[in-house]
């Protein structure tokens, strides 16, 4: 909404949230405390934010207000009920729908942002419809593609815009009136339109082909190690085939993020719901190659350690799910630190984006061991300074440029012998570790 604001100055774009930290976070005159950190943002918001971005709590004047109105609330998977731990919970957005029909007095375009599974906006049309007043709704799908880390980048420039609406005159001048808005800076070619039901699918299976990947070169990343053959060069190789291409082929600890294991596991519960168990098994394979990883790299700690981590400080570079972001949701790190921490080790967390409160957070969630627990076993540091004193171990778990940048001849120096490095993302020299005298595993290097 940031870029929409900077980028259409005679658009009034209001962003309206329920929780109320998070808008006074926004509304901050310092912009290093805004909720999200992206880069460039800052200065996006800078630009916009009290000329035609305004943020507040205020939902049901924003509403009444708009022409069009983007719902973009959470769609987590579902924690209770019928399809636990699958299935999307789609509360949040029938409450928005909901409101919407209680408080519109004139005709608007809803504009479904958030990811959903397929045929929600039927659902939504009939809420917005059930009301018996004379207020006319069209509802569009318009799925967001933004990676975090690169998101003001994604959205200045976009692969694609995709919306997608009824195949009825209203629903074509519904199309139009969002193509218009994107159209202040991304060319038509680029904004693709289709049915409804086609936009809405085109998200998951997007999530899905590109978590596939992660998973496949990381399904071989397990047979490089134990054949000496290097997933970076086996990736190169394969990537070079313009049919495959390049990108999204870098093997690592496992894929996190808040969209790719709840989109697969959504398509998983639609495809199971429809009856199609084979291809729900196809794509839950994706997620469970993923905790496969996951589990895999912090097996290789413990039996490199010895078979024994109990006790032994483990040093975790990175615990944000991936470089340039403070975002922990489904991070790897959490996962492998719990792992380890099951074996009594004591973990030291360092993350130059990432608050400890974020970090006991995360830990706590999964409710393996009491909060205090976590406070006894886990550090978090708030910088680098004395962290690798008489550690036995460090791992990367987040690709941090910094990482590649230290003085890994005078870590080794501060670590017990011997000193471990596990590199879970691939981007340390290897070779130049193990000539400092460090044993250096890396995942996917024979
Ligand atoms: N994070 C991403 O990179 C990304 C990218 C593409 C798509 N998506 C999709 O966008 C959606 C939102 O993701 P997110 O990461 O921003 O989630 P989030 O949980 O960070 O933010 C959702 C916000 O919605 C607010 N909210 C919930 N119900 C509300 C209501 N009734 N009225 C007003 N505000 C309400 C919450 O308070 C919260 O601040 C999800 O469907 C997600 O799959 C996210
Ligand atoms: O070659 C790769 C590429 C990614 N990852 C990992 O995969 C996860 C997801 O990365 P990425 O897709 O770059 O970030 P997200 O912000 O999760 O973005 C994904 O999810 C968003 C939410 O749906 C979509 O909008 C984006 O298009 C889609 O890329 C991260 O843990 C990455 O470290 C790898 O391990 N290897």
């Amino acid at each position: 909404m940031s870029v929409i604001a900077a980028k259409c100055p005679g658009i009034k774009v209001h962003v309206v949230d329920l929780n109320a930290d998070r808008i006074a976070a926004w509304n901050d005159d310092d912009l290093d405390n805004l909720p999200i950190y992206e880069p460039g943002l800052s200065d996006i918001v800078k630009e916009a934010r009290g000329r035609n971005l305004f943020f507040s709590t205020n939902v049901d004047e924003a509403i009444d207000e708009s022409d069009m109105i983007f719902i973009s609330v959470n769609t987590p998977t579902k924690t209770y009920g019928v399809g636990k731990g699958m299935a999307a919970d789609l509360k949040y957005i029938e409450l928005c729908a909901r409101q919407i029909a209680r408080v519109a007095t004139n005709d608007k375009i809803i504009v479904e942002k958030s990811t959903l599974p397929v045929r929600t906006a039927e659902a939504l049309q009939d809420i917005l419809s059930s009301t018996g007043s004379d207020v006319n709704f069209q509802v569009l799908s318009n799925p967001e593609f933004l990676a975090e880390g690169t998101a003001v980048q994604d959205l200045l420039n976009p692969d694609r815009v995709l919306i997608g609406g009824e195949r009825t005159p209203e629903g074509a001048a519904a199309i139009q009136a969002l193509h218009d808005v994107y159209a202040h800076w991304v060319p038509s070619d680029r904004i693709l339109t289709t049915n409804v039901w086609s936009s809405e699918l085109s998200k998951l299976t997007a999530n899905a082909f590109l978590a596939q990947r992660v998973s496949s070169i990381n399904s071989l990343s397990a047979l490089c190690e134990a054949t000496e053959a290097d997933v970076d060069e086996v990736a190169r190789a394969i990537g070079q085939d313009s049919r495959i291409g390049p990108k999204f082929l870098k093997s690592s600890v496992g894929f996190g993020g808040s969209c790719f294991q709840k989109d697969i596991l959504n398509l998983v519960y639609l495809s199971k719901t429809y009856g199609l168990d084979e291809v729900a098994e196809y794509w839950h394979q994706v997620i469970k190659m993923n905790d496969y990883q996951k589990r895999r790299f912090a097996e290789k700690i413990i039996q490199s350690l010895y078979n024994t981590v109990n006790g032994k400080k483990i040093v975790l570079l990175g615990w944000a799910f991936k470089k340039d972001t403070n975002d922990t949701r489904e991070s790897a790190a959490i996962y492998v630190a719990d792992y380890l921490l099951s074996e009594q080790a004591q973990v030291v967390v360092y993350d130059p984006k990432v608050t400890s409160q974020q970090i006991y957070a995360d830990l706590d969630y999964l409710n393996t061991r009491s909060e205090e627990e976590n406070q006894r076993l886990v550090n978090v540091a708030q910088t680098t300074e004395d962290i690798f004193k008489d550690a036995h171990a460090v791992a990367v778990m987040t690709e941090w440029d910094e990482f590649r940048e230290y003085d890994w001849k005078q870590i080794h120096e501060q670590m017990l012998k011997p000193s471990f490095v596990f590199d879970g993302r691939g981007i340390l020299d290897i070779q130049q570790l193990e000539e400092i005298g460090m044993n250096a595993f890396a995942i996917g290097k024979g």
